[in-house]
Parts: C-alpha cells; structure tokens; sequence
C-alpha cells in the first residue's frame, strides 16, 4: 500500500513537473516570437531608414523586408543579411571618404576667408563664431551639414566684400605694367593716351576696372603701332610717288631732246643746203643784177632757216629751263622729307636713350656711354670714375605718402644730381631709385668730392609731404678704373659692391670702391 502510495506521488511530481517544463517551455516560445517581432520591425524600419543611399542596399534591403514580412526562416534570411551588411560596409567607407574630403573643403574654406583683408570687423567675428559653434570631436554628416550651410549662408553675405578686394598680386602686375608702359616710345595722341592710362594704372583698381584699362592699354598700343606703320607707308609711297614724278620728267625731257636733235639736224641740214645754194650761185653768176635777185632770195630763205633755228633753240631752252625747275622742285620736296623723317628717326633714338620721368638718359644711354668711356679710356688712358647712387628708404616714401610722392622725389632729387655735377659727367636714372654716373677724365677723389657736395644739397632739399617735412638721404659707392684691360662692366660692379656697403653699414654716406673690398 505504502509503495503503490509512493508511486503515485512521484508520477504527480513528474506530472506537475512536466506541466510546468510545457509551460516554461510555451513562455518561451512565446518570448522568441514577441523577441523577432520585435526584431523583424527594427530590422525593417532600419532598412527604410537607409534607404534612398546606395541602389544595390536598396535592393537587398527590399529582398530583406520581403521576406521578414513573409516571415522566412533564418535560413533564407542569412544570405540577404550578408548581402546587405557588404554593401552597408561599402557604403559607410565611402561616406568616411567624403567626410575626410569635406573636412579639408571646409578647413581651407575657413583659412582663406579667415585671409581675406577687404572683410570687415563684424563679418569676422561673425565667421568666428560658426567656427566656434561647430566646433566638434564628431566628425560626421550632422556636423559638417550645418557647418557647410553656415559658411554658405555667410559667403552670401559677405561675398560681394570679398570680390572687390584688389589682390595683392595684381598690385605687383600693375607696377610691371607700368614699368613696361615707360618703356615705349610713342608720340602725339598715342603718347597721351599712356599717360592717362600709366596714372589710372598708379591707383588701386577693383579686377573689372584693371581689366578694362589693361584692354584699353592693349587697343592703344596697337592703334599706336598702325598709325606709325601708316605713317612709314605713307612716307615710302611719298618717296615712290616723287621718285616716280621725277622719273616721268626726265624720259619726257629725254624724249623731247631727240625730238630737238631731229628737228635741229634738218635745219642744220638745210643751212647748208642754203649756203650751197647760195655758193653756187654766185659761182654760175653771169650779171650782177641776177646775182643781186639770186643772192637776196637764198639770203632770205638762209634768214628764214636761221630764224626757225633760233625759235627751235629758245624752245629747247624754255622745255629745258620748265624741266629743271620741276625736278628742282620736286627733289627739294622730297628733300625736306627726308628732313622730317631723319629729325623724327633721331626723335625716337633720343627718346629711347631717355627716361621719361626724370628726363635723365636711361639704362641704354649709359651702356652706349660707357662703350665709347671703356674705348677712350684705351686710347688716351685718362682717369675715369663711376659712381652708384640709391635713394635711402625710398619705399617708405611710396608707402607713407603715395606712388606720386615718390615719383616727384625722382624728378627733384635727378634734377639736384644733374645740376650738382660738371657738365661733362654723365649723370642717368639706371632704374628705380638708382642713378649712375660717369665721371669721364675724373680720378676718384675728384668725383668723390664732386659727390659730397651732391650729397649735401640733396639732404637739404626740404621735401613736404603732407604737411610733413621729409630729408632724403642716399648713398653711395664709386670706382674708379684702373687698368686698360678692365671693363667697364666689372668697374660698375665694383661701384655697386661698395654702394652695398654704404647701405649696409648704416646709410646717408659715400663709399670707396678699393675701401669696400678691404
Ligand atoms: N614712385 C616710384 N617708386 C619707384 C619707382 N621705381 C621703383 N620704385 C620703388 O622704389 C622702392 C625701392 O625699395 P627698396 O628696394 O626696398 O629699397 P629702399 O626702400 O630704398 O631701401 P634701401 O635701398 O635699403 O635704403 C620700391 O618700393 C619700388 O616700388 C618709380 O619709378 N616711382
């Protein structure tokens, strides 16, 4: 009894036990189905979410949802999954790629409006604080979104500043123009037109305006060089056309010579043939009252002759005195051209030997010069000196009071040089605020004292300057040619070392070439 008791208490334990383990079991099964539900919306709305970013995730993820809705065993699930995490993978190293491309966009975005000079105070703390608001460690879409819009919003703004800034590069452009303007040699209206163009080009230009004065630059060299070719044209077919005149006069005189010589050769024929008639006459003369009639008939037709022969021969002359007189006139007409054209040709050579701003010979003048200095100096082995001068600090000039200041401070200071030395030295603007000069037959302490007293009247001139008196100083070095196998290029370096060292030990003085190599 007590057994069959036992056995019936254990069957009901693993009875209940049994019950509980189904129902434990159906928890489960139940939590696994709530647990992919769950699951499978994630997934799915994950995959909308992703959507529209790359074709072929698109597809896979539409298979993906597919099947979740069919709600296909994980079996068919697996392959679409490992589909779609390839082309997640692929996708996400793309988007890093173009992380890394807009971070550098945006850094040198921010470095070069963070340079430019023409913004103004409050557009730059404006630009500060969106650098400041985006500051982020995250580097993703959502930073660098809001970022671009900011600095995009902002370039709106500010852009029309930033585009009228001249660019520092074309200031250094429009004096290389410049320099290159006083170069050329042109006259009349053409000439005038540089000048007003070299001035337009002296002020700060926005882009637009230097391009249109570049191209009205351009127009009004060209038209310059076609009225100087017109002009050459018109000069050779002037010369053809008399050259043709005179040509046409001299075969119509030749011509109507050989006409005179016919015409003069039958009247000589028919003298003659007169006098014979006459001679003969007077040979067969029978009475003296025949003779009488005879000879005064041939005596009348000999007039006769004489008379056209006389007539033919003022004619001859009259041609003869009208051609030359037309040659004569011509050939004067033609020699006064030839005047004009060889004053104009020595014009140009002059003025290409010139500096325009100061009126000093140029840097071609000097090198011409200094040619017939190096063969003189061979021939007669008088001494010869050079000096080098820099104006002191000019640019402080250009800077502080205008390209024009400076201009005219060239002008005075060329015009103290030329008047402060002899009139046989060879004083020139080598270029910039540096002049040369040539002391022909000079030792160096002569030249050297010649340039002190320089020196001196160009320290007291009294520069003003916006109300600001301003002393200028320069400096100095000479040389002095020793040797005639020297050249004059190696003396000029010489000058130029010690005007170097003028500069460099401290300016506003006068340096000796052999000094400056000891
Ligand atoms: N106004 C004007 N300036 C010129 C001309 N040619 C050159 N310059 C200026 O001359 C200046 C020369 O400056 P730098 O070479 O720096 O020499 P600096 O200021 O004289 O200084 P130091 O020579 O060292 O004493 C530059 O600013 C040039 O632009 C010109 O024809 N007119």
């Amino acid at each position: 009894m007590n057994q069959s008791n036992s056995a019936e208490e254990k069957l009901a334990m693993l009875e209940k036990r049994l019950t509980q383990s189904i129902q434990s079991r159906k928890q489960l099964e139940d939590e696994y189905q709530h647990d992919w539900i769950h699951f499978s919306n994630m997934l799915t709305q994950l995959s909308y979410a992703c959507g529209g970013l790359d074709h072929n995730l698109d597809n896979s993820l539409t298979k993906l949802r597919g099947l979740l809705q069919r709600n296909s065993g994980m079996e068919q699930l697996k392959p679409v999954m490992a589909e779609s995490e390839a082309h997640i993978q692929s996708l996400v190293h793309r988007v890093q790629l173009n992380l890394k491309a807009s971070h550098e966009a945006t850094t040198e975005t921010i470095d070069w409006l963070k340079k430019q000079t023409s913004v103004d105070k409050k557009a730059r703390l404006e630009l500060q604080k969106i650098i400041d608001s985006t500051q982020s460690q995250h580097v993703s879409i959502m930073h660098y979104m809001p970022l671009m819009m900011s600095l995009l919003n902002y370039c709106q703004r500010v852009g029309s500043q930033i585009i009228e800034q001249p660019s520092l590069s074309y200031a250094e452009q429009q004096k290389a123009v410049l320099k290159l303007i006083s170069q050329l040699e042109f006259t009349g209206t053409t000439e005038q037109q540089l000048v007003l163009l070299a001035k337009q080009l002296k002020g700060n230009l926005p882009t637009e305006q230097l391009l249109n004065v570049l191209v009205s630059l351009l127009e009004t060299i060209i038209d310059g060089i076609n009225l100087e070719r017109q002009s050459a044209q018109n000069f050779l077919l002037e010369i053809s056309q008399t050259l043709g005149t005179v040509q046409g006069t001299l075969s119509q005189s030749v011509h109507e010579r050989s006409h005179y010589d016919e015409d003069n050769s039958a009247l000589n024929h028919q003298l003659k043939l007169n006098v014979d008639e006459l001679n003969a006459s007077v040979q067969s003369a029978q009475h003296l009252e025949t003779l009488k009639q005879d000879v005064a008939g041939h005596l009348a037709r000999l007039n006769k002759t004489l008379r056209e022969k006389l007539a033919l021969e003022t004619k001859e002359k009259q041609q003869h005195e009208r051609t030359t007189a037309k040659l004569t006139s011509k050939l004067t007409h033609f020699e006064q051209q030839v005047h004009h054209y060889k004053q104009k040709l020595a014009e140009q050579k002059f003025k290409s030997l010139q500096d325009s701003l100061t009126k000093l010979p140029n840097r071609a003048a000097l090198e011409e010069r200094m040619s017939i200095e190096e063969q003189r100096f061979k021939r007669t082995r008088e001494p010869l000196s050079i000096a080098v001068l820099d104006i002191d600090l000019f640019k402080r000039i250009n800077d502080n009071f205008g390209h024009s200041a400076g201009d005219k401070t060239l002008q005075v200071i060329a015009s103290m040089l030329r008047k402060a030395v002899n009139e046989a030295d060879f004083v020139c603007r080598y270029g910039g605020e540096e002049f040369v000069i040539l002391f022909p037959n000079t030792p160096i302490t002569d030249a050297q004292a010649r340039l002190e007293k320089a020196c001196d009247r160009i320290r007291n001139i009294p520069f003003k300057f916006r109300s600001e008196d301003i002393r200028i100083t320069v400096s100095v070095g000479i040389a002095e040619l020793q040797q005639v196998n020297q050249s004059l290029t190696s003396l000029f370096d010489a000058a130029d070392k010690a005007l170097y060292e003028a500069k460099r030990t401290g300016r506003n003085k006068i340096v000796l070439a052999g000094a400056a190599s000891n």
